[in-house]
């Protein structure tokens, strides 16, 4: 088990990382997000033994790193894998997966596995970003590092590619049974593919939990707005119900919330119904999404909401509209004055 106690990194006085806590089981994927200059990529150097730790502990049984006891890279037996592939140009992708490898019957192993069994001679100049980072990934996992770090594998890529790779990178993690810590930009990856998700915001860990829980039950506004479309709406919590204008909904206070509090609103949550001079809203704008569009529509209340639906619907902006909370689960009711984070 890699574990990680208390782990704070300083560049210069300027503190990057702080008190960083986090255990990760033999065969689970991490994913780590946050906005841009939050300590991803610091924290993912730390644990390679590529920069020194200011403060606490990496363990992962055979060794135990910290501010005074270096542990070399060479030593954490840790596997990276980067955006840029970081493969050596003049060698074959055999030779790539192979480089400095004793046991080549898992290099073929993972080929054929990543399906790369047809460009062993191939040079990596004519690969595909996707064929690259899959050579990339085989290199990595024939040597049967102890963990796994990826810092971005996929932000090369196109879309479409995107959507493909990141399940063949989880199975193949999955099949290798190795821990992993994935930095990414993309929400949607990060909810989809990780075990767990640990958001990130000035270097300290928001929230760290199952991707449903970060979502539904996000710790603060914060982590709220970071993994999506986020509205509050006013109410009143009172037991399980929260009386809002649009209706009682089940409510679940976050933060010890109680009395007045702000319901989170996902775009999923509500339906939006056009109407001819009735309705509670007025359109604000909307955006095509392909098979769905997102409304952003004011309540006569004053209160703005975001709303998705059906790529049928057809309302404008300054037409009137029947918003309705729709969702049966209970919705995370915030204290009207926790806005700490957010
Ligand atoms: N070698 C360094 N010396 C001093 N400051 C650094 C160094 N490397 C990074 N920083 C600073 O540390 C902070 C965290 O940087 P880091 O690269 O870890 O963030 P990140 O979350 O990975 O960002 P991004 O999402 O943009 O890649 C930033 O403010 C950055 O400017």
């Amino acid at each position: 088990m890699l574990k990680v106690s208390n782990l704070s990194v300083n560049y210069g006085d300027t503190p990057v990382v702080k008190q960083l806590n986090l255990a990760l089981d033999r065969d689970e994927i991490m994913m780590l997000v946050g906005p841009t200059g939050c300590g991803k990529t610091t924290i993912l150097q730390a644990l390679a033994g590529l920069i020194p730790i200011t403060e606490g502990e990496i363990n992962l049984g055979s060794w135990s790193a910290t501010a005074t006891k270096m542990v070399p890279p060479e030593k954490r037996n840790v596997g990276m894998v980067f955006q840029d592939f970081a493969l050596f140009p003049h060698l074959t992708v055999e030779q790539n997966v192979c480089f400095r490898l004793k046991n080549t019957e898992l290099a073929d192993h993972w080929l054929k596995l990543l399906g790369l069994e047809g460009l062993r001679r191939a040079k990596p100049a004519n690969l595909s970003g996707g064929q690259k980072q899959r050579v990339a990934l085989a290199r990595t996992l024939a040597h049967e590092p102890a963990f796994v770090l990826l810092d971005e594998p996929l932000s090369n890529l196109d879309a479409a590619l995107k959507d493909s790779l990141r399940w063949e990178i989880r199975n193949a993690l999955k099949t290798a049974g190795v821990p992993a810590i994935w930095v990414t930009h993309d929400q949607e990856e990060a909810l989809s593919v990780g075990d767990r998700v640990g958001i990130l915001n000035r270097g300290r860990l928001e929230q760290i939990a199952d991707p449903e829980t970060c979502f539904a039950e996000p710790a603060n506004r914060f982590v709220a707005r970071f993994l999506g479309e986020a509205s509050f709406l006013p109410g009143q919590l009172q037991g399980q119900d929260v009386l809002t204008e649009l209706g009682n909904v089940p409510g679940k206070a976050m933060d010890c919330a109680s009395g007045q509090v702000e319901l989170l609103l996902r775009p999923d949550d509500l339906s939006l119904v056009a109407e001819t001079d009735k309705g509670n809203a007025v359109v604000d704008w909307v955006r095509y999404e392909g098979g769905s569009k997102l409304y952003c529509v004011t309540l006569d209340s004053g209160h703005s909401l975001r709303v998705r639906v059906s790529h049928e619907q057809h309302s404008k902006p300054g037409e009137r509209v029947s918003i309705a909370i729709t969702t049966n689960h209970p919705l995370a009711a915030f204290a009207q004055q926790a806005d700490i984070a957010g």
